[in-house]
């Protein structure tokens, strides 16, 4: 259907957590909890306006050029031969915590995609769409579920270093090349597929009050694992992706198959209290736990869990509160994971 008639339309996209332990760059999770843009179409020649509220607020530039969401839908236009957004008054409503591990900047790439999508009319289908997304944030774990909606495990193809840098294409990670070209479509980027997940299981994400930068908790990783290390995760990976469907519950298994040796013992000096919350946090200790690991980068920490949401968040919580230099205060969200990704609806 043509969207030209509608001069209103929302986009919603939802949190999301990358990783889900052995996963690394691989799995992820959408959440009930949504990035929201409000667009309306301005007369022709209008400037466009944009307001924003909740999380980032005070931070997120409104410029399009340098606004995560609009510079991404600039890029995306730019390859269609479009160098500017049609005139839009734009409302974002953000519940989603910056640089905690929630996926914000997936959510933000995949907003701008569709933005760009929708004001432009490009009719581009999802798996179009999820290729443009991985131009701009190269991990696939945050994007493909932030747009497909459930637990999704992904990949994507290796590009071609001509192919990846062009330095017209945005980043949600700070980038390092300098080349002046013309931004680079490409066909066939990412692959995909969504896994079962027993709606028993809801997460409990605990939020504390300092952000990791997703490009610092990559620099600390190495550039090399041993053969032991990738078997462990492998091995785990492979057992998690079923047992996450599974009816009943099977907590012993789950907990066990979410440990990691890739990504969150080389992240741990940046998440204070890490080590033991993964150690003492477990179905025996804390009664409806099913699993734990770090959301994302972090510094969020993921509690899958059956029942006593509140009782395990606040285990989460006490560690971090006790933590060097007086610790860390923190929140908590308990989520459902949501089989709808990212959604247009066009009104009038
Ligand atoms: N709604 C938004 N609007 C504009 N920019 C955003 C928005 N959300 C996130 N960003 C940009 O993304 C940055 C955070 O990205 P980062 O990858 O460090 O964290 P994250 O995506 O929250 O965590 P993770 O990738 O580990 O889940 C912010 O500092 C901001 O620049
Ligand atoms: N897989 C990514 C997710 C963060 O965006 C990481 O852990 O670095």
């Amino acid at each position: 259907m043509s969207t030209a008639s509608h001069s209103k339309f929302r986009i919603t996209v939802p949190a999301t957590s990358a990783n889900i332990g052995p996963g690394f760059d691989v799995l992820g999770v959408a959440f009930s909890l949504y990035l929201t843009l409000d667009c309306e179409r301005l007369p022709a020649g209008s400037p466009m306006q944009m307001t924003y509220e909740g999380e980032g607020a005070k931070d997120v530039p409104l410029v399009a050029e340098k606004n995560l969401i609009t510079k991404t839908a600039l890029y995306v236009l730019s390859t269609y031969g479009i160098h500017s957004l049609p005139p839009l008054k734009i409302h974002v409503t953000n519940p989603i915590p910056l640089g905690r591990g929630l996926g914000s900047s997936g959510s933000a790439v995949v907003a701008g995609v569709i933005l760009a999508n929708a004001a432009g009319e490009l009719k581009m289908s999802n798996d179009r769409m999820l290729d443009y997304c991985l131009m701009v944030e190269r991990h696939p774990d945050n994007v493909a579920p932030a747009l497909f909606g459930g637990f999704v495990a992904s990949f994507l193809r290796e590009l071609d270093p001509e192919e990846q840098e062009p330095s017209s294409i945005p980043r949600s990670e700070p980038t390092r090349n300098g080349a002046a070209q013309p931004p680079t479509p490409v066909m066939d980027i990412g692959h995909y597929i969504q896994l079962g997940w027993n709606q028993d299981i809801k997460a409990v994400a605990v939020i504390p009050d300092f952000e990791v930068a997703t490009e610092d908790a990559r620099a600390a990783l190495p550039d090399m694992y041993t053969r032991a290390d990738v078997i462990y995760n492998l091995q785990r990976i492979a057992v998690l992706t079923s047992a996450l469907s599974r009816k009943p519950v099977n907590a012993d298994l789950i907990h066990k198959a979410m440990a990691d040796k890739v990504h969150q013992p080389y992240r741990k000096h940046l998440i204070p209290g890490l080590s033991e919350m993964l150690e003492t946090i477990t179905p025996k200790t804390h009664p409806g736990v099913v699993g734990i690991c770090l959301s994302g980068a972090g510094p969020t920490i993921l509690v899958l869990a059956t029942e006593n949401f509140d009782k395990i968040a606040e285990a989460v919580q006490e560690i971090f509160s006790r933590q060097p230099n007086g610790g860390y205060k923190s929140m908590f969200k308990v989520l459902d994971v949501v089989t709808d990704g990212a959604q247009t609806q066009y009104f009038d």
